[in-house]
């Protein structure tokens, strides 16, 4: 007897047979997968191919063509206020001139024109959530005299004031340092280890996040694919999804990297950073205890 796939408790994000057709072109289809709650996932795939269109999907933003697509035991969008979501576009689409206390409770009050005044306890989430992401102290800052890197943490502490159980980042790492990328990248560990928090990014550059990725939907040949994260380290699947050569590289501590082979140095670069940066960050990773061992 054939038992049609259900849903296990622990499932996060269940995908069965969905399809997304956005303009009347189609963007990806036969997605059927499931996330387990409490991993650390990325969305990887070239530029295009519908990273944000699946996390709009998983939101209930944009409508299926085919399929259905379950989060949190629900249909797409009905659990909406259990997840926290960073845009993208975050930094510039908010107004400038809030101070990083009003942007995190835009996360409580959902509208600053909102005639509802601020309560108490508001006002200690905000706080808490701001001094989770390192931001203890700079209640007053104005976005304007904020580096990107702080105000990313703005965006995530904004995200994390209502306690989601579901954290979902829209290329998170993007126009930031090496410091501010390693600083964000330990907030969202302690995320998943404190708080059992399940994370989702789309990300471009994967190395940074490697230690603590549990898996990867990976958007190919039109069809989102999910794996963990040992059989997604693959390098012909990687040449595959990124289009260009590359190669998975194992350190002497056991740190993997993904680099362009050497010779496709002069393809378009996988990942901005140096090995050297790389195996650094790892080497420091582990011994922040950032890493998913313990
Ligand atoms: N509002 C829209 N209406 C119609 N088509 C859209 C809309 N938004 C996005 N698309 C198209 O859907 C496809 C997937 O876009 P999406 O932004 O999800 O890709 P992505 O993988 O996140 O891209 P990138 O890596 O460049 O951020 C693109 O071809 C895009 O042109």
């Amino acid at each position: 007897m054939t038992i049609h796939s259900t849903q296990r408790s622990d499932d996060c994000i269940v995908f069965r047979d969905a399809a997304v057709t956005r303009g009347g072109r189609l963007i990806w289809q036969h997605g059927d997968f499931a996330i387990p709650q409490g991993s650390v996932t990325a969305i990887v795939g070239t530029n295009g191919t519908g990273k944000t269109t699946m996390m709009m999907a998983e939101l209930g933003l944009v409508p299926l063509s085919h399929g259905s697509v379950t989060v949190l035991g629900k249909p797409a969008g009905a659990m909406n206020r259990q997840i926290g979501y960073v845009p993208q576009s975050y930094a510039a689409d908010i107004d400038a001139n809030l101070t990083a206390e009003q942007s995190v409770l835009l996360g409580l009050t959902g509208t600053r024109f909102g005639i509802r005044p601020v309560t108490k306890t508001q006002r200690q989430e905000a706080a808490q959530a701001m001094r989770f992401v390192g931001l203890e102290g700079k209640e007053r800052y104005r976005l304007s005299e904020m580096s990107g890197g702080m105000r990313q943490r703005v965006a995530i502490a904004q995200a994390l004031v209502c306690r989601p159980r579901l954290l979902m980042l829209d290329e998170p790492l993007a126009n930031l340092d090496l410091a501010s990328q390693h600083a964000l990248v330990h907030v969202l560990a302690r995320l998943n280890r404190e708080y059992g928090m399940t994370i989702q990014m789309v990300a471009h550059d994967l190395n940074m996040l490697l230690p603590i990725l549990t898996g990867a939907v990976y958007l190919l040949d039109g069809h989102p694919h999910y794996s963990a994260m040992n059989e997604v380290l693959d390098s012909d699947l990687l040449t595959h999804l990124y289009g260009t050569r590359v190669q998975v590289v194992t350190t002497p501590q056991g740190d993997m990297f993904v680099t362009p082979s050497p010779d496709q140095t002069g393809d378009a670069p996988v990942d901005t950073h140096t090995a050297a940066e790389v195996v650094a960050f790892h080497h420091h990773g582990a011994e922040a205890g950032a890493g998913r061992e313990d």
